[in-house]
């Protein structure tokens, strides 16, 4: 089956646009994904009807709660069908345990993945939470505790990417969002690469969300991308 490598980041405030999108695009294309903003405000319904069209989802909803909570979250979004659910690693090693037992009980078992350090955050966010390791530590500390609960992999940047890949294997699965083509705006974000560089760091899978969805021609830039990215492969270092 083709495996694309494109997440892009359905980050809508209603279902409209987001459909209105979907309907340009086409599964073999790339992966979509369902933050907190867009869930929030259109519920499940939107999911069913994304899947409807053929499209894998990503429910990002980073839950981050007490082992058992995050556990029960977890079952009922495995529930939902969807292809990729995330949680926040800095839940620790109880609460990743429980949500991979959660999803490994689950009729349907969408991959489980740990966000690690957000890509927004950089070596000053770190020192304000009172952490003092640097980013490269901080997220190999967190991937590895993932690892080791029996998570498929995690989000990170990038910029971490060819070191996890050499320190949690070739099977990790590596979802890098921070992803801005060459000359694009960071918006908001901090650790970043270009999809390219991102492929041949390692990263299994690109998030792209703004680059796309604000491009004036949204599917051009996808298949922008796509193209750039034809063959690109990961680069031991
Ligand atoms: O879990 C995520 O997807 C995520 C983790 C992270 O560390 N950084 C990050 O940007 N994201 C998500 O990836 C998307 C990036 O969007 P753009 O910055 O518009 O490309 C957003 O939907 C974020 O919520």
């Amino acid at each position: 089956m083709n495996d694309p490598k494109i997440i892009i980041a359905l980050d809508y405030a209603e279902a409209a646009p987001a459909l209105a999108l979907a309907d340009r695009l086409q599964p073999s294309q790339c992966r979509l994904k369902v933050g907190k903003e867009l869930f929030t405000a259109t519920g499940p319904a939107l999911l069913e009807q994304l899947m409807k069209r053929g499209f894998e989802i990503f429910l990002d909803l980073k839950f981050h709660d007490i082992p058992n909570t995050t556990a029960q979250a977890c079952k009922a979004a495995a529930s939902l069908g969807v292809w990729m659910v995330n949680v926040h690693a800095l839940g620790g090693r109880k609460m990743l345990e429980a949500a991979r037992e959660a999803v490994a009980n689950s009729a349907h078992q969408p991959k489980l993945i740990a966000v690690t350090m957000l890509t927004s955050m950089a070596q000053e966010d770190l020192a304000d939470i009172g952490i003092a390791a640097t980013p490269a530590e901080m997220v190999l500390r967190l991937a590895t505790l993932a690892r080791d609960s029996g998570l498929d992999g995690v989000v990170c940047s990038a910029q971490e990417a060819a070191m996890l890949r050499q320190r949690c294997g070739s099977e990790f699965c590596l979802v890098t969002p921070g992803i801005r083509p060459a000359q694009a705006s960071l918006d908001d974000q901090s650790r970043v690469m270009t999809p390219q560089a991102a492929l041949q760091a390692g990263s299994s899978y690109l998030v792209i969300g703004r680059p796309i969805t604000k491009a004036a021609d949204p599917l051009q830039a996808l298949l922008a991308i796509n193209q750039e990215i034809v063959g690109a492969r990961f680069i031991a270092p």
